[in-house]
């Protein structure tokens, strides 16, 4: 892999972990884009330019629904104020999902299940209807939240939040859009939203769930007019839908108070009817863009896997496949590599970053500092290229313009996990590529799931050169984090024994020898307690003991 240009001060810039300080580090991954080094002479000012993307590929297959027709033709539909919103955003035309929510709704405040694949506007197409429906005489008092929209991730809140001020900045009498989600002092927040006249909340459940627990928050909800579930699906699974209950129960009741309910993903597995009746009224309408002959995952974006022995080949096959892939496009190479939990995400970015210092990385996952985690997420969106090290904390809704490979490193958690990850490239009609690297005990995953179009990757790549470079950045790495990511992987893979064909003897084996390929002398000590929860007593193979 030719080295792309060293940064300005010629650093590659050891770190501190940000997760061990409260404030991020003081390192070249937290200063401001226009200082950090670029793979590509790419000119700030033209990745800073919105993006107008042309929503018109989306349009084709027999679900999308005719031709796109521009935001201008629904004059009678939508107010001026956000028609110009939409324009000054360079939305010209509706993507398939907007133009059939919006065109084919009983009316704006019909209850609805929408499936539309991933990248491809189910922002806009709730945020509009439901702002419409209140600009249509159903605004509410001062203070009181109108639309409440719940998402699973903060980053998404975020995300969501700005498109909702983008699509309003041109109303004459603008309304507030807030958020609330953990990882923010909930006193500061707490006040901001009762002080503040939220019409728009964009919250995340936990957050949500307790200061719904505050009298005064909710009597801000007596006048609710639209409930969204974004990413419905995962809302609703066993993760979240217990406190997703619980929201509702401090809601006005949807049959008394009769508020409008949506329930928007890419993926709407079975199991997701049995739980949208507690947000939607019977007799819905449901609205796909998702041709159901078609595989599941955006069309353009070709889909790869790599299969390797053992999970300790699977780090010089992550070296080996960023090097063909840069190679095979250098200028603006954009990636997000997915790992499945968060510290192996951190060691995966501490690795690269030992091995790669002339790249630009970056890495977002549960254990970091919100603060570190919206500006990393800020920056990774505004940058032309570099390489985020994530995990699923960014794996739904998340649009990060211009990722054009997204690679997987071990088991996704589920096709739909799967799909929303590839999900985040080819958005808007861009092209992408998906690269998916498994070991042989994980290879189920693909005879499993026929349905996506996952293909052996094309070039035979030559994986032992990196050996060498990668054991000399595994030196660099401390020992804790290696013990961290050793034990986070018994503990993910454990959940999957069963799929993996292991049993628990087995599955310490293959984490040992991932615990060897990341240069421990012998398998890093692991708490008896922890051994255990784990339900991994008494099994060969684990060094069990208390670490410094
Ligand atoms: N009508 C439009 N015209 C141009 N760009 C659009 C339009 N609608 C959405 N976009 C842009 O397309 C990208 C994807 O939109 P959005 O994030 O809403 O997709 P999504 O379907 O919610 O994706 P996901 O399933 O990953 O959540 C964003 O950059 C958004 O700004």
């Amino acid at each position: 892999m030719p080295p792309p240009p060293k940064n300005k001060q010629g650093q590659s810039g050891r770190r501190r972990h940000p997760y061990r300080t409260k404030k991020p580090a003081n390192d070249a991954n937290s200063t401001t884009p226009a200082q950090q080094p670029k793979l590509s002479n790419d000119n700030n000012d033209a990745v800073s330019q919105p993006e107008v993307i042309d929503v018109k590929g989306l349009y084709g297959n027999s679900a999308s629904g005719g031709e796109a027709r521009p935001f201008s033709s629904l004059g009678r539909t939508l107010d001026q104020s956000l028609l110009n919103g939409l324009n000054r955003m360079g939305f010209e035309y509706m993507s398939p999902v907007q133009q059939k929510v919006l065109t084919e709704l009983p009316s704006l405040s019909s209850d609805c299940l929408v499936q539309a694949k991933t990248g491809t506007g189910k922002t806009a197409a709730f945020l509009l209807p439901a702002i419409q429906n209140l600009l249509n005489g159903n605004q509410p008092r001062r203070g009181k939240v109108g639309i409440l929209a719940i998402c699973p991730t903060r980053e998404l809140a975020l995300q969501i939040a700005k498109e909702c001020e983008g699509i309003t900045a041109c109303m004459n009498k603008r309304i507030e859009c807030h958020t609330a989600f953990g990882g923010t002092s909930r006193a500061s927040a707490l006040s901001k939203f009762l002080r503040g006249d939220p019409t728009v909340l964009v919250a995340t459940p936990g957050r949500l769930d307790d200061i719904l627990g505050e009298e005064e928050v909710r009597e801000r909800f007596d006048e609710l007019k639209t409930v969204v579930l974004d990413e419905a699906d995962r809302m609703l699974d066993q993760g979240f839908a217990p406190a997703i209950y619980k929201i509702l129960k401090h809601l006005p009741p949807k049959q008394m108070a009769g508020w409008q309910g949506m329930c928007f993903s890419a993926t709407l597995p079975e199991k997701v009817n049995d739980v949208v009746k507690c947000v939607l009224f019977p007799g819905y309408t449901y609205l796909s863009t998702v041709d159901p002959n078609e595989a599941p995952t955006v069309d353009r974006v070709p889909q790869y896997s790599i299969l390797v022995p053992t999970a300790k080949e699977t780090f010089t096959a992550l070296y080996a496949l960023l090097e063909a892939e840069y190679n095979q496009s250098p200028s603006d190479f954009k990636v997000i590599v997915f790992g499945t939990t968060a510290n192996g995400v951190g060691l995966l970015y501490d690795l690269f970053k030992a091995a790669l210092p002339q790249f630009k990385l970056y890495e977002l996952h549960s254990r970091m500092s919100q603060g570190y985690r919206t500006r990393t997420s800020n920056e990774f969106k505004e940058a032309a290229s570099g390489i985020l090290f994530a995990s699923d904390v960014v794996g739904r809704g998340m649009d990060f313009p211009n990722v054009g490979l997204v690679i997987q490193v071990d088991l996704p958690s589920s096709q739909e996990q799967y799909i929303h990850r590839v999900g985040r490239t080819a958005r808007a009609g861009r092209d992408g590529r998906a690269v998916t690297i498994l070991f042989d005990n994980e290879a189920f995953f693909i005879k499993t799931n026929p349905s996506l179009p996952i293909k052996p990757y094309p070039t035979a790549l030559n994986t032992t050169q990196y050996q060498g470079k990668l054991d000399a950045a595994f030196a660099q790495i401390d020992e804790e984090a290696k013990a961290k990511a050793y034990q986070a992987f018994l503990g993910y893979n454990k959940t999957y024994m069963k799929k993996l064909r292991l049993d628990a003897k087995g599955l310490v084996q293959i984490a040992n020898e991932y615990a060897f390929a990341m240069g421990c002398p012998e398998p890093p000590m692991i708490e008896r307690k922890v051994v255990g929860k784990m339900g991994l007593k008494g099994v060969p193979g684990l060094n069990i003991g208390t670490r410094k």
